[in-house]
């Protein structure tokens, strides 16, 4: 987890190297001055080479934020950077290939291609960006994760885990600057899920990936650095270094009457927004 130094007047001495940023982000479905805002003046930032999960109780904004971060929606007000670049200022076709080169998506189902093999699902993202995947690189992602004595099968021929490490490897070889989940491994059996966490822990660890994953299960959001709590389309807090029981005890009270307080935060082990952003 980056780590902001702290100089004598207390203000960052220096700002973490953020991969993406996103500034007072509102969406509102349906257009300006109509519905209700699905993000609601979303300011934060996520450091590169960290594991963040995105929680937060149904409709609280996950997939929005998800999207918005991704480029795969326009916020209707505030600004997102995405590894330097304001996705704002981009045409759909820059965008396009931005989310092409330089993000990688995992989905709760895999969409995996069925009739291509494994190497052939994992260099898809190369080919429709023009590229001749590098033979070198696409055999290093497919040991990464765990499938070089499975580069001709196709998906049937595999467990849901394995298709899953397949979007993965799918996801990785364009060595992207973030690697979005959305709930990742919520079609997975625990041990499968537990597999799938593992590497995504991994490629962060020892490659310095950003992975920022939404996921509605405590257990999967301890595998992280960092979770960041959503509630009504804000950021209600966030905690470092989570374990299961106090994401839970997070769910728990976002889910109540009321949205955790500092207290709540520090009795949590938690740290409140003006802590972190
Ligand atoms: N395309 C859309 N059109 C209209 N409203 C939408 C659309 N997408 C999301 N919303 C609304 O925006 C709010 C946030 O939705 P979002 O899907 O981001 O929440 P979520 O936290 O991901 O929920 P869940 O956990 O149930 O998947 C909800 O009130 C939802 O109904």
């Amino acid at each position: 987890m980056t780590e902001v130094a702290e100089s004598a007047s207390g203000s960052p001495a220096t700002e973490p190297d953020e991969v993406v940023r996103l500034r007072a982000v509102r969406k509102v479905y349906g257009g300006p001055g109509r519905g209700t805002a699905a993000l609601d003046g979303l300011t934060v930032g996520l450091p590169r080479g960290t594991f963040t999960a995105v929680m937060g109780p149904s409709g609280s904004g996950k997939s929005t934020f998800l999207h918005c971060a991704a480029g795969l929606e326009r916020p209707t007000s505030g600004s997102v950077r995405l590894d330097g670049t304001d996705l704002g200022s981009l045409g759909e076709r820059a965008l396009t290939r931005l989310r092409r080169e330089r993000i990688g998506f995992v989905f709760q189902a895999f969409n995996l291609l069925p009739a291509l093999t494994v190497v052939d699902n994992v260099t898809l993202p190369l080919r429709l960006a023009g590229r001749r995947p590098d033979r070198g690189a696409v055999a290093e992602v497919l040991e990464r994760v765990g499938l070089a004595d499975r580069r001709r099968h196709r998906p049937a021929e595999l467990s849901g885990g394995q298709q899953q490490r397949v979007a993965i490897a799918r996801a990785l070889v364009t060595r992207p600057a973030v690697v979005f989940g959305d709930e990742p491994t919520g079609a997975l059996d625990t041990g499968n899920a537990r597999e799938v966490l593992t590497l995504l822990r991994e490629v962060v660890a020892e490659e310095g990936r950003t992975v920022v994953m939404v996921t509605h299960d405590p257990v999967a959001a301890a595998y992280a650095d960092r979770v960041v709590f959503l509630s009504d389309g804000r950021i209600a807090g966030a905690l470092n270094r989570p374990t299961s029981e106090r994401v839970a005890e997070w769910m728990t009270r976002l889910r109540g009457e009321r949205a955790p307080t500092a207290d709540d935060a520090g009795a949590a082990g938690g740290e409140t927004v003006r802590e972190l952003w």
